[in-house]
C-alpha cells in the first residue's frame, strides 16, 4: 500500500531549494523544499482478511467516565509512523526520482470500530522464555486494560508459557488479583523453554475458546506465535494473536527498545561499581563483570557507558584475543601500571570461540534451542591468572569476578520500564479489539506502532562495532579494537 504523504507526486521533478528565514534580520533556520519519497506501508493481517461478517462495534471508550475521546483520538489506517526517520535532504530528492522509499508502520492507539463484542471476548495471557523485568507488569496492564477500558471479564493466565497451554488448567485473572503484580520480579504466571507443540497448543486453545491471545516473550517466543498465527489463519479461527516483546538481552529489532532493559542496565551498576572496589582495593586488582547477552552485548554495553568506571567491554559481536599485540594481555598490562586496577565487562556470549571446547559441548541446546554457552567468567579469570604468574612471577595479583547473572533479569522493572510495559500492554489491548491479529506493538522512533509479527520474529538487533556507539565504548575505555594486524 502507497500513501500520499506529500502534495508533489512522485513523477514531480526533484527540485531541492534552500532558503533562508530571518527573524529581526538574525538568520534563525533554513527551509529546504524537497520531494517526501513514497511510503510504503506494511501491511497488518486482520480477521477480516479471512473472517466473513465480522462482528463491527462502537468502541466502549466512547462510554467510558475517564475518556472523553476528541477529535483525534482514535486512529485510523492512515495514521502512520516512519521506520527510519534521520535521512539526509539529497537522498529524499533523489528518493523522490525513484530510487528509495520510506516504511511505515501503523500507530498503535484506539480504534473507533472494535471486531469483539466485549462479552463475547475469552482473551489468554501468556508469558514464555527467560525472565525480564516487567513481565508482572504487563501482565497486570492487560488485565486491568480488558477490565477498565473494554469491559472484558473473562481473562485467563496461561501457566508454563507455550507447554501451559495444553498441560495445565488456565487461571482466572481480574484487576484485585493483579493489582500488586507490577511490584514483583518475574512472572506470576511462570515461565518455561521448550515446550512448543502447534498442534496441541491451537487444539487446546480452541477447546478453551479463547479468542485473544497476549503472548509476550522473546525471539523464540516471536518465532512460536508465528507458527500460532499461521495455523489459526490456516483454521480461519477468529482469533487475534499478538505479541509482546519481551528481551533482557534488547535480542529484538525494528523497536527502540525491549522493556525491562533499562531496569537490567541499572542492576549491572551494582555488580560494576563492586567489581571496581575490589579492583581498586588490590595491588594489581582485576574486577571481572559478566553480564547477560547471550548473542548481543547490548546489556554490557550500556552497562559500561554508564558505569565509565570499566577498563574493557567484551562483547559477543566483537572477538577479541588474549595474548599479543593488541591482545587484552598487552591492554591489561599497560592498565595496570598506569592505574593499579582494572575493570573488565563481559557479555556471557563473548569469547565462546576462543574458549576451548569438546565437539560435544559445540552441540549443546537449551529446551528452546537455543545454544549453550561456555561460562566466560571462570574461564577468563583462570586465563588472567595465568598469564600473571607467566609474566609476572611473585607480584601480587588478584582477580575478583562478579556474576550477577539473574539478579540483573529477577527484580521489578524501574519507573521507567514499568510505565513502558504499561502503554505496550493498551497498544495490543487496542490492537486486538481492533480485529487487527499477527502483530507486535512496540516503540519505533518513540512512538508506539504495530509491526507484523512475521517481521519482529526475524529482526535482530545486533551491536553495529561500525557504529558511533561502539566507538564511543572505545573511546571511553580506550580499549584496544582487537583486529589482528
Ligand atoms: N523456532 C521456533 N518455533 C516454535 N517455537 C519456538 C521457536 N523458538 C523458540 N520457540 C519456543 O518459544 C518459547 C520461548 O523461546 P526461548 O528461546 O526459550 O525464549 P525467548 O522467547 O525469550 O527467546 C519456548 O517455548 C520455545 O520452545
Ligand atoms: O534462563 P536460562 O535458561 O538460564 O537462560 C539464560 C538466558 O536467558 C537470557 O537472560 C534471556 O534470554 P531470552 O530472552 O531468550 O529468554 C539470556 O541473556 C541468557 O543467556
Ligand atoms: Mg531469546
Amino acid at each position: 500500500m502507497e500513501l500520499a504523504m506529500h502534495p508533489n507526486s512522485s513523477s514531480a521533478p526533484a527540485t531541492t531549494t534552500t532558503t533562508t528565514t530571518t527573524d529581526d534580520d538574525n538568520p534563525t533556520s533554513t527551509t529546504t523544499d524537497f520531494s517526501l519519497p513514497p511510503v510504503t506501508l506494511q501491511k497488518l493481517p486482520h480477521l477480516s482478511d479471512y473472517v466473513p461478517n465480522l462482528t463491527a462495534l462502537t468502541n466502549p471508550i466512547d462510554r467510558s467516565t475517564f475518556y472523553h475521546p476528541f477529535p483525534g483520538f482514535y486512529l485510523s489506517p492512515s495514521d502512520v509512523i516512519l521506520r527510519h526517520i534521520l535521512f539526509d535532504l539529497s537522498f529524499a530528492a533523489a528518493a523522490a526520482t525513484g530510487s528509495g522509499r520510506l516504511l511505515a508502520y501503523h500507530r498503535a492507539g484506539p480504534r473507533r470500530t472494535i471486531h469483539f463484542d466485549p462479552a463475547a471476548v475469552r482473551a489468554a495471557i501468556v508469558t514464555c522464555g527467560g525472565l525480564c523485568p516487567g513481565l508482572n507488569t504487563v501482565i497486570r496492564e492487560l488485565v486491568v486494560g480488558l477490565w477498565e477500558l473494554y469491559g472484558v471479564r473473562q481473562i485467563f493466565g496461561v501457566p508454563s508459557g507455550y507447554r501451559g497451554f495444553y498441560s495445565m488448567e488456565p487461571v482466572k485473572l481480574d484487576p484485585k488479583m493483579v493489582h500488586k503484580w507490577h511490584k514483583r520480579g518475574g512472572t506470576a504466571l511462570a515461565t518455561s523453554r521448550g515446550g512448543f507443540d502447534l498442534d496441541k497448543i491451537v487444539n487446546a486453545i480452541e477447546q478453551r475458546g479463547f479468542n485473544q491471545l497476549y503472548v509476550i516473550g522473546g525471539d523464540g517466543t516471536m518465532r512460536g506465535a508465528v507458527k500460532i498465527f499461521r495455523e489459526i489463519q490456516r483454521r480461519k479461527l477468529n482469533i487475534s494473536i499478538t505479541g509482546i516483546p519481551k528481551t533482557v538481552d534488547n535480542d529484538i529489532g525494528i523497536i527502540d527498545r525491549s522493556f525491562g532493559f533499562q531496569t537490567a542496565v541499572e542492576m549491572a551498576q551494582e555488580a560494576i561499581n563492586a567489581a571496581h572496589v575490589e579492583a581498586e582495593s588490590a595491588v594489581n586488582g582485576i574486577g571481572l563483570v559478566k553480564l547477560m547477552g547471550r548473542s548481543t552485548g547490548h546489556i554490557a554495553l550500556h552497562a559500561t557507558l554508564s558505569s565509565r568506571d570499566v577498563d574493557c567491554c567484551l562483547i559477543p559481536e566483537n572477538d577479541f584475543y588474549l595474548e599479543g599485540s593488541g591482545g587484552l594481555f598487552e591492554f591489561l598490562d599497560q592498565r595496570l601500571k598506569q592505574n593499579g586496577h582494572a575493570v573488565i565487562v563481559v557479555a556471557e556470549g563473548a569469547g565462546q570461540e576462543i574458549i576451548p571446547r569438546t565437539d560435544e559441548q559445540k552441540e549443546e541446546k537449551d529446551e528452546s534451542g537455543n545454544p549453550v554457552f561456555l561460562d566466560v567468567g571462570p574461564w577468563l579469570k583462570s586465563e588472567l591468572k595465568k598469564w600473571w604468574e607467566r609474566d609476572h612471577p611473585g607480584e601480587l595479583f588478584t582477580v575478583k569476578y562478579i556474576d550477577p547473572t539473574y539478579m540483573i533479569r529477577a527484580v521489578p522493572a524501574n519507573a521507567t520500564d514499568n510505565l513502558y510495559c504499561t502503554l505496550l500492554a493498551h497498544s495490543a489491548i487496542h490492537g486486538v479489539m481492533a480485529g487487527y491479529t499477527g502483530f507486535v506493538s512496540g516503540p519505533i522512533n518513540g512512538n508506539y506502532g504495530y509491526i507484523p509479527i512475521e517481521e519482529v520474529a526475524v529482526a535482530q538487533n545486533v551491536v553495529d562495532t561500525k557504529d558511533h556507539k561502539w566507538a564511543w565504548v572505545r573511546s571511553v575505555t580506550n580499549q584496544p579494537d582487537f583486529l589482528k594486524c
